[in-house]
C-alpha cells in the first residue's frame, strides 16, 4: 500500500496545506483518512475526489473533518454528473449512544465506527483503537499483505497503545508538543519524547511525525524523539509518500 500525507499540520493548516488527511492506495482503491481543512485541495493534486473508494475520520474535531462537507458536495456533484456510480461510505468515529453530526447527502453515505471494531476492504485489513482525546477518537490500524502501518490520530501518551503500535512497520504518530511540555496530556496529545517512547516499546521500523505545531521550530521535533527512538523518523509534509 502506499499513504501519501495529504495535511501535516494540527489546528489550521500553514498557507496553501492542510490539516489532517492522508490518502491510502492499495490494490487500484484508494480511501481517503481524516478530511481536515484543506485536504480537498491537496487530495485533487493526485485524483479527482470520484476516484476515493471509501473515508475514515477519527474524530470530529475541526482539524480532521473541516473539508468533509465540502467532499459531500463534490460526491454529490460527481453523482450528479455520473462521475460516482456508488455513493461513497464515509465512516466517522463516535460513541455509539451519540447521534452522528454528518447526514448522509447523494453521493455520500455515513456510517459509524468505534474502538475494537474492523473494516475490511478486499486484502486491507483496519481496526480501530481507543485514544485518548477530549473528543471519542480512534487509531487506526492498517494491515495489507503482511505489513502493518498504523495513524494514532489524537491522543495523549498511554501505555495501551504500545500494544497497537507493536511491530507496525510504519506509525504515523501524532507529535503536536515539544519534548519540554510535559503536561501534553492536559492537552489530550502527545509531545516528542512521548513519541519517542511509543515508537520504542512498540518497536516500530518508522516513525512519521504528523499533527505538527505552528510555534517553535519543527525540525527540533524529530531530534528530540530520535533521543529515545533509534529507528528511522521523519518528519510529515504534504506530498510525502510511504510505501508500505
Ligand atoms: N496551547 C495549544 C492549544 C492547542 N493547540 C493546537 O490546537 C489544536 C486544537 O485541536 P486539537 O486537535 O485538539 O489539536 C490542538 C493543537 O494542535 C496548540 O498547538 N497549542
Amino acid at each position: 500500500m502506499r499513504i501519501t500525507v495529504l495535511g501535516p499540520w494540527g489546528a489550521y493548516p500553514k498557507a496553501g496545506d492542510a490539516t489532517a488527511g492522508y490518502l491510502i492506495e492499495y490494490d487500484n482503491r484508494s480511501m481517503l483518512v481524516d478530511c481536515g481543512s484543506g485536504v480537498l485541495a491537496q487530495l485533487q493534486k493526485y485524483k479527482p475526489v470520484y476516484a476515493l473508494n471509501s473515508v475514515l475520520i477519527s474524530h470530529r474535531h475541526y482539524d480532521h473533518v473541516a473539508d468533509l462537507g465540502c467532499l459531500q458536495y463534490a460526491c454529490l456533484i460527481d453523482a450528479d454528473l455520473d462521475h460516482r456510480r456508488e455513493a461513497l461510505p464515509i465512516y466517522i468515529a463516535e460513541e455509539p449512544e451519540r447521534e452522528l453530526q454528518f447526514k448522509p447527502m447523494k453521493g455520500s453515505g455515513i456510517e459509524r465506527i468505534y474502538a475494537g471494531g474492523r473494516l475490511t476492504e478486499g486484502e486491507l485489513e483496519v481496526s480501530f483503537f481507543k485514544t485518548f482525546h477530549e473528543a471519542y477518537c480512534v487509531g487506526m490500524s492498517f494491515s495489507y499483505k503482511g505489513k502493518k502501518a498504523v495513524y494514532t490520530a489524537d491522543t495523549y501518551y498511554d501505555d495501551s497503545l504500545i500494544m497497537h503500535c507493536a511491530d507496525a512497520d510504519v506509525l504515523i504518530a501524532e507529535t503536536s508538543f515539544y519534548a519540554d511540555m510535559k503536561d501534553a496530556r492536559n492537552y489530550g496529545h502527545m509531545n516528542a519524547a512521548e513519541v519517542g517512547r511509543l515508537a520504542k516499546e512498540a518497536g516500530v521500523r518508522k516513525v512519521v511525525l504528523t499533527h505538527l505545531p505552528h510555534f517553535g521550530s519543527v525540525p527540533q521535533l524529530a531530534s528530540e524523539v530520535a533521543d529515545v527512538y533509534d529507528g528511522e523518523i521523519v518528519t510529515a509534509y504534504s506530498g510525502l509518500n510511504l510505501d508500505v
